[in-house]
């Protein structure tokens, strides 16, 4: 049977797609065109195809190309909006809007993502409720320790804690903890450590061994972090800590970006697990805790006293154990995959460290201070393998140079996109350049530079880490002679090539596989 239309004829299934196509294109011309018109102030869409989709199929594909797709070559660079599942992103790469964001702590917020990122990790509802509530449901109405005397949210207290843990001040406990890193630094990275564990060398005789470079900074300081927090019963409690942590820092985007769970099943478990092996941790008695660091405890007395159990504290905590470990093996990793494959820049770093000479470690204000090329290179390396965003909250609309954002949604700032803008950083902005910071000093403070993050969530932790990286690289060099394993028949192995197509939450690692074998000797 066909449908009538003056002479012409429709099939039964041409009518339909007819009208879905009329509907369909009215659709694309009400919201890319007329719309953006008729509301200048409201930062222009990125096109895409499926209502209500939107980008998100690319957008988890390859989130750097989708969000590349909207910034237009060597104009101005304006917010645009971005559409995810439903969800309108505004998204922010335009240094001066950048700064302005940050500035904003009144009508852009974060704490919405701290209750979503614990939720993601596994809290249940119930949780999230009790760590947002200030006064937190302390049974005596206030807590008995002491350490909250303003009478804060778990959550802001956390915040709280973090700083005093990771940054000088009147309550600083940063010498403490610092110490802790750099003590584990230091025995993780001895030769009998190394070379007797079961998993790291590939081969090894009396005086040298093979190992995967990022194998070796993983285990070293992902091993340090943790016991540096936790103490050694964390690590002890579970012999597959390490590749745990792999297998999450991995899959974490799924997670975090809420992917379909069926498509996630593998990081869930791994979470599980973590998560089941931090709760097994909380249960054992306090006594024989007091290794954990000050803001372990301390967040540890606190939930306590607002009536968290174990299992609640160990989701809570869960997403800092990521945190804390995620970014600086893989800042070592890239730093070393250049530092060992331009024969140029070792020697140069050599130089600057006096390793010839020296017969002590160098120190970290040795580190920090005298030695240029090799915090240029830590700064480079942290520009262009840096891939997190920073997000905000929009609690009431809010201008954005001439746009004006709206209420109820969110802003991303993504940082690849300011680390390439060649309007700040030249046609060669995606070229690794280990002199660029030293060269220009002023680029560090750029406005366009943050692999930190900025405003009120800029890493807490970023001088430690700092301090970590450069401890770790100064003493595998001072320690080591490294070399780049030759293939058979002597080809030189590829650079590591990054995996830079998913959305990443900090550093990106490099693509699976892709690696170096170093011959490690003792000096
Ligand atoms: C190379 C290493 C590191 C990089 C690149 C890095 C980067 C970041 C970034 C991008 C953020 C979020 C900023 C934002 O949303 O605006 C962040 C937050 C944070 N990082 Fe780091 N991080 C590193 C190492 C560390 C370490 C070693 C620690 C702790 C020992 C740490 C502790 C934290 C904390 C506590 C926050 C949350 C900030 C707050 O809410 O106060 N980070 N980090």
């Amino acid at each position: 049977m066909f449908l009538e239309y003056g002479h012409a004829a429709l099939s039964p299934i041409s009518f339909p797609l007819l009208v879905i196509t009329l509907c369909w294109a009215s659709w694309w011309l009400w919201k890319f065109t007329i719309r953006p018109k008729l509301w200048p102030q409201d930062p222009r869409p990125l096109p895409y195809w499926l209502p209500w989709v939107g980008s998100a199929i690319a957008f988890f594909r390859d989130s750097y190309s989708v969000i590349n797709s909207g910034i237009p070559e060597h104009l101005v660079r304006e917010p645009f909006t971005l559409t995810l599942g439903g969800e309108e992103i505004y998204v922010i790469t335009e240094p001066k809007d950048v700064a302005e964001v940050y500035k904003n702590n009144n009508s852009l917020s974060f704490d919405v993502f701290i209750s979503d990122l614990m939720l993601s990790c596994g809290a249940t509802a119930e949780t999230v409720d009790k760590m947002n509530r200030a006064p937190p449901p302390y049974p005596s109405g206030s807590s008995t320790s002491g350490l909250n005397p303003g009478n804060k949210s778990l959550i802001r207290l956390a915040i709280d804690f973090h700083h005093f843990q990771l940054l000088q001040g009147p309550k600083s406990h940063a010498d403490e903890i610092t110490d802790t890193f750099l003590r584990h630094i230091d025995k993780f990275l001895q030769w009998d450590i190394l070379s007797e564990d079961g998993l790291l060398p590939a081969s090894r005789t009396a005086e040298s061994m093979q190992v995967s470079l990022l194998k070796l900074c993983g285990r070293v300081l992902i091993e340090a972090g943790t016991r540096t927090y936790w103490g050694k019963l964390l690590w002890e409690l579970e012999p597959d800590m390490l590749s745990s942590f792999y297998e999450l820092d991995r899959g974490i985007w799924k997670i975090l970006f809420q992917y379909p769970k069926v498509f996630s099943q593998e990081v869930l478990a791994v979470r599980d697990n973590i998560t089941e092996t931090l709760a097994r941790y909380y249960r054992l008695p306090k006594e024989i805790r007091q290794d954990a660091a000050w803001f372990t405890k301390s967040m540890e007395t606190e939930s306590r006293e607002a009536g968290l159990d174990e299992n609640e504290m160990a989701a809570a905590i869960m997403i800092i154990y990521f945190v804390i470990n995620g970014n600086t093996y893989k800042l070592c990793f890239w730093a070393l995959c250049y530092i060992l494959s331009d024969p140029s820049l070792f020697t140069s770093i050599c130089t600057e460290l006096n390793r010839q000479n020296r017969t002590t470690p160098p120190t970290i204000a040795h580190l920090t201070n005298h030695c240029p090329l090799l915090n240029s290179t830590l700064s480079e390396v942290l520009r262009l393998y840096t891939s997190s965003a920073s997000m905000r909250y929009i609690v009431t609309d809010t201008p954005i140079g001439k746009y004006m954002l709206r209420a109820g949604r969110k802003i991303m700032i993504p940082y690849r996109q300011l680390h390439e803008n060649t309007a700040v950083w030249g046609s060669d902005a995606l070229v690794f350049d280990s002199k660029r910071f030293l060269d220009n000093k002023s680029l560090k403070w750029s406005t366009s530079y943050r692999p930190f993050g900025g405003g009120a969530t800029l890493c807490a932790g970023r001088f430690v880490a700092m301090q970590e990286v450069l401890s770790f690289i100064g003493l595998v060099l001072h320690r080591y002679d490294l070399e780049l394993v030759k293939g058979p028949d002597g080809t030189s192995q590829e650079f590591p090539r990054v995996d830079s197509m998913k959305p990443t939450f900090g550093m990106m690692g490099p693509i699976e596989g892709n690696d170096y074998m170093v011959k490690v000797m003792k000096r």
